[in-house]
């Protein structure tokens, strides 16, 4: 039990809650800088119970390990990677945020707005979901600096399922919105989340 109070337990599981602190904090803080505090709610705080879920279970799996197997934790250059993975896929994603300004919303916008315009700069100009390719880096982060083998697969796997069908959803009201603007946009451009066309 001592290992969850010793300094690895401690710097890994403080990097964690600071990880998940500033990526909630922040999207809150950006949704209400774009749309206004009035049209932001605490659903832009980005905590559905099933993520809620997998970040405690996580945390178990964590406390489990370095009680059983503290060495497994010791693999500074897996947690220091995973760290990297955090900074660049949090990274990824606020820049994809910034860049696309109003026309970033948290929820899938079935009708066009006024304001929505096709945003192809930037990073946009990289990938096409920059900021699903950003959250996916950052949650599979979490678990490789956690150095937790069993939730950073789960993670992986999870997260990718949940893009690959939420990109096509997406993209079928972007063509609506768009037409041929979005189809030239998508056949030059990647999607940014890897097998996802
Ligand atoms: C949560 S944001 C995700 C944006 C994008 N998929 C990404 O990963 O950066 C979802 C909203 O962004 C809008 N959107 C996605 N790509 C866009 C683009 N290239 N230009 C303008 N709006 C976009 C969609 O219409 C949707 O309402």
């Amino acid at each position: 039990m001592t290992e969850i109070f010793s300094d690895t337990g401690f710097r890994q599981l403080t990097q964690m809650f600071s990880a998940i602190i500033f990526f909630h904090t922040s999207e809150y803080i950006l949704a209400i800088a774009y749309h206004g505090p009035s049209r932001v709610t605490l659903s832009s705080l980005l905590i559905t119970k099933h993520y809620a879920l997998a970040m405690l279970i996580s945390v178990l799996e964590y406390l489990i390990e370095i009680v059983l197997f503290p060495g497994l934790k010791q693999h500074w250059w897996i947690s220091n990677f995973g760290l990297m993975m955090i900074v660049l896929g949090e990274s990824v994603r606020k820049t994809a945020i910034i860049t696309a300004g109003r026309s970033f919303t948290h929820l899938i916008k079935i009708r066009r707005e006024e304001h929505h315009k096709l945003v192809t700069k930037g990073v946009y100009r990289i990938m096409r979901h920059p900021s699903y390719s950003g959250f996916l880096v950052w949650s599979v982060g979490t678990q490789v600096m956690l150095c937790n083998p069993i939730s950073a697969i789960a993670f992986a796997v999870v997260v990718w399922r949940f893009f690959a069908d939420r990109i096509p959803y997406e993209e079928h009201y972007l063509k609506q919105f768009f037409g041929s603007q979005y189809l030239d946009y998508a056949q030059k451009v990647p999607s940014g989340v890897p097998f996802v066309n």
